[in-house]
């Protein structure tokens, strides 16, 4: 496998005027047609500060970062990245590492000449370029394969080399888009701890992801967005804590579930309730307490129950607090 990417402190890099917030957004608004896509969302990032925004599929998070990175013009609000305005095209992309949701590496080339071809569109040439492409290979630990091509890499090493093309220009402000999709879990692992080490260098990290136990490992502050809103925003802690003394009771089983959703509903310390995949997730004042409550209800259903969990509030219990409804995969 594939170790951790490790990174020197970049903080040198920066002048002595360095703004409060490297990524500054307020107010963007976005539409596709008469679907609104993004609604009045404003979020800041400190340097340092790794800043995860969390939402299910169609939330709105790719099309946030697009307008972050300069990939897509907002409809109404605006982007500053270190106090410049990004646009289409604006100077300020120079200031951006963006590492989309696909892989987007040429399988043919390898390593060393992908990240050159890379270096090039950032403007890198010669003697800066080589030195660029070496310090990449090194951060990713992949020096021993820059010279092989990236169709017999593993998955998680193509990851790894598609964030490192994001840092070949050392930029201030690095965005991932899901970064740990369909990676096996140790090179997961592996991502996650080289985005903590990112920040920790000094780097401000903007983190798209679905997975709520990466957004409570890796991320300072936490966005939850939802249908295009931002909804929820603070520490992992903070956010929790939204949620007061809630336990989460999830259940999987079979028989009608949306029909025993219904019937927990009416159970007495039962707050929220959802239904889907094979599972019922509720919300409860105090998950042991209800539990026998809820199995005879199960009872009363036909409902055959394959296993019980009682998890204490965590960030997919806020989510259904504030959505109703589940943050699944
Ligand atoms: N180019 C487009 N044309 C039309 N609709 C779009 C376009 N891009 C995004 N959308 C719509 O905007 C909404 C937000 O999509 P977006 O891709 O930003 O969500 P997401 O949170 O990144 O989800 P995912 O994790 O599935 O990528 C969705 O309803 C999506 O269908």
């Amino acid at each position: 496998m594939d170790g951790a990417l490790t990174l020197t402190d970049t903080r040198s890099d920066r002048g002595a005027d360095t703004p409060a917030a490297v990524l500054d957004c307020a107010g963007l608004t976005r539409s596709f047609g008469d679907r609104l896509a993004i609604d009045d969302v404003s979020l800041r990032i400190a340097p340092g500060e790794t800043y995860g925004l969390l939402g299910p599929n169609g939330a709105g998070k790719s099309t946030t970062i697009r307008m972050v990175c300069g990939l897509l013009t907002a409809d109404a609000g605006t982007v500053t990245v270190a106090g410049l305005p990004m646009t289409p095209g604006a100077p300020a992309r120079a200031l951006v590492g963006y590492v989309p949701q696909d892989v987007a590496l040429y399988p043919d080339l390898t390593a060393r000449e992908n990240l050159r071809f890379f270096g090039h569109m950032y403007r890198l040439r010669g003697k800066q370029l080589a030195e660029r492409v070496a310090e990449v290979l090194d951060l990713t630990g992949l020096t021993d394969r820059g010279g092989d091509r990236v169709e017999s890499f593993s998955g998680g090493m193509r990851r790894r080399l598609n964030i490192g093309a994001a840092l070949l220009h050392r930029p201030t402000l690095l965005v991932l888009d899901e970064p740990t999709v369909g990676v096996d879990p140790q090179s997961r692992h592996a991502i996650l701890d080289s985005v903590r080490a990112f920040g920790a260098a000094g780097m401000a990290v903007l983190y798209t992801t679905h997975y709520m136990e990466e957004a409570e490992r890796i991320c300072d502050r936490v966005g939850i967005i939802d249908h295009g809103k931002l909804i929820a925003e603070g520490t992992p802690r903070e956010l929790v804590a939204q949620v007061a003394e809630r336990d989460r009771v999830e259940l999987t089983a079979t028989g009608n579930l949306p029909g025993f959703a219904t019937a927990c509903a009416a159970l007495t310390g039962v707050t929220h309730t959802d239904s889907g995949d094979g599972m019922v997730t509720l919300l409860v004042e105090d998950g042991r307490a209800v539990l026998p409550a809820v199995l005879d209800a199960a009872e009363r259903a036909d409902i055959a129950v394959r296993s019980v969990q009682v998890v204490e509030p965590d960030l997919e219990s806020v989510f259904l607090h504030l959505t109703g409804t589940s943050l699944r995969e």
